[in-house]
């Protein structure tokens, strides 16, 4: 055991910093003994350090990033400010100064993470970003370590908290989708700017991550099709209860003979399956591997204590490795170049409800355009209509994306059709 303090340099205060300082308080005396050596905080950039921060001591705030790139003691940078600028330059410096780098920031790692990790193994730095998928959840480690000897082909999972919470609100209570966002966002759960969180990008930045570390080939967030959760209405979740489903913002993330498959969007998934339970702001990640078969992972994916639990986390594991001199040891385990697979060749059911005229002929109109373009359909159910207009829903068999496209354009410009309400993926 090391006597001699590991500093380390927080960049960003706010939810997940404030709680990485709280935690290491908490751990301070057992961190000797869990670490090898005391873990010491030397700085905090923020962006205004005169902001009263309580709690916090004064004396460690600085707005001034050269203050800690300048300082040699500093053996591990920890960034928990989250964007792409200046998190990007400040975790390339740190690594070119041979100092460790542990981040929160899938922004950032979905985008430049082969960039940065590459840096990382030049400079025999660990990079860490567990904190970045699934926010508590162990899923970073266990992908590049206990699960390494499988051939893993398929992940699925909910991972965001802030939809997940929508979403549980809409169901349970009933709430509208504006109320319960901005109760995600007084927890702590919602992105500075909540459109990464409702517009699937936040869910696709974590596939990102996820895909490439699993399939061991480089996915990056462009990569990956998204489709967040505005467009559900209350009556999609209703419809779904009465059949036996659950809405979900899914991320899936397959290796197929195709290629790979990334992809976030809405799912209907039966009431039964293990993902269907996992609510509130509750993250769930389903991994399929040769040897393993499935295993689930789920926990708290947002917040203050539960985010810094992950962060703190790969602290501890850099600081061991600097104290047995092998940081680097884990680097980029993308070793293929494996093509991404288009949108449209996804095969999947899908959920159609349809607003049509209220007459006869209608129906057969409707499905007929269908069958036309190769779908055929596994349930119909005539919902509320009136004088002029009744509600269609429509269940597909399996289908690929690109007919059930064809046929859509198709629908929308009759005049039998007068909206197309909603679209959603069934499981
Ligand atoms: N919130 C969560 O539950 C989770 C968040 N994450 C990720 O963790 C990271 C941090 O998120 P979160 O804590 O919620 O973010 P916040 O917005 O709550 O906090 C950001 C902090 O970074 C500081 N900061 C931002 N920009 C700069 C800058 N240019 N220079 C100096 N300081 C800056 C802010 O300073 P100031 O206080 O002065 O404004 C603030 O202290 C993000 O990458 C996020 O995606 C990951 C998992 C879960
Ligand atoms: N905004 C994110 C926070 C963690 O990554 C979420 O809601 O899951
Ligand atoms: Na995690």
């Amino acid at each position: 055991m090391a006597n001699k303090p590991i500093k380390i340099a927080l960049l960003g205060l706010g939810t997940v910093g404030t709680g990485v300082y709280k935690l290491l308080s908490m751990r301070a005396d057992d961190m000797p003994q869990i670490a090898g050596a005391p873990i010491e905080i030397s700085h905090i950039l923020v962006r205004n350090a005169s902001k009263p921060r309580s709690g916090v001591e004064t004396a460690l705030l600085t707005d001034n990033w050269n203050d800690i790139i300048s300082d040699p003691e500093v053996s591990i940078v920890v960034e928990l400010m989250g964007g792409i600028e200046p998190a990007h330059t400040y975790i390339k410096e740190a690594l070119q100064a041979n100092k460790n780098v542990v981040t929160a920031n899938k922004d950032l790692i979905a985008v430049h993470g082969g960039e940065l990790l590459d840096l990382a193994e030049e400079h025999h730095c660990d990079l860490q970003f567990e904190a970045s998928v699934a926010g508590a959840i162990p899923i970073i480690h266990p992908l590049k370590q206990s699960l390494a000897g499988n051939r893993i082909t398929e992940i699925m999972g909910i991972v965001n908290g802030t939809t997940n919470y929508i979403l549980t609100r809409m169901t349970e209570d009933g709430m509208e989708f504006s109320e319960a966002l901005a109760k995600a966002t007084e927890l702590g759960y919602a992105e500075a700017d909540p459109t990464a969180d409702i517009e699937g990008y936040d869910a696709g930045r974590k596939v990102a991550i996820m895909a490439s570390i699993a399939f061991h080939s480089r996915v990056t967030f462009d990569d990956v099709f998204t489709e967040g959760i505005t467009n559900i209405q209350a009556r999609d979740i209703r419809y779904a209860k009465e059949m036996g489903k659950a809405v979900k913002l899914l991320g899936v993330a397959c290796n197929t003979d195709e290629g790979i498959e990334v992809r976030v969007h809405p799912m209907l998934i039966p009431s039964s399956h293990p993902l269907a339970t996992v609510n509130n702001a509750f993250n769930a990640v389903f991994v399929h591997g040769d040897a393993l078969d499935d295993a689930m992972f789920m926990g708290r994916g947002a917040g203050e204590l539960p985010t810094a639990s992950a962060v703190t986390g790969d602290i501890i594991d850099t600081a061991r490795n600097i104290l047995m001199h092998c940081t680097g040891r884990i680097g980029c385990t993308c070793y293929k170049k494996l093509p991404i697979k288009k949108m449209e060749d996804i095969k999947s059911k899908y959920y159609l409800r349809l607003e049509v005229e209220n007459r006869m002929g209608v129906l057969a109109g409707v499905t007929g355009v269908l069958g036309n373009n190769g779908v055929s359909i596994s349930q119909v159910l005539q919902k509320a209509s009136d004088t002029d207009s009744a509600e269609l829903v429509v269940i597909t068999d399996t289908v690929r994306e690109r007919h059930i496209r064809d046929a859509l354009t198709i629908l929308s410009n009759m005049s039998m059709v007068h909206k197309i309400a909603s679209v959603i993926r069934v499981y």
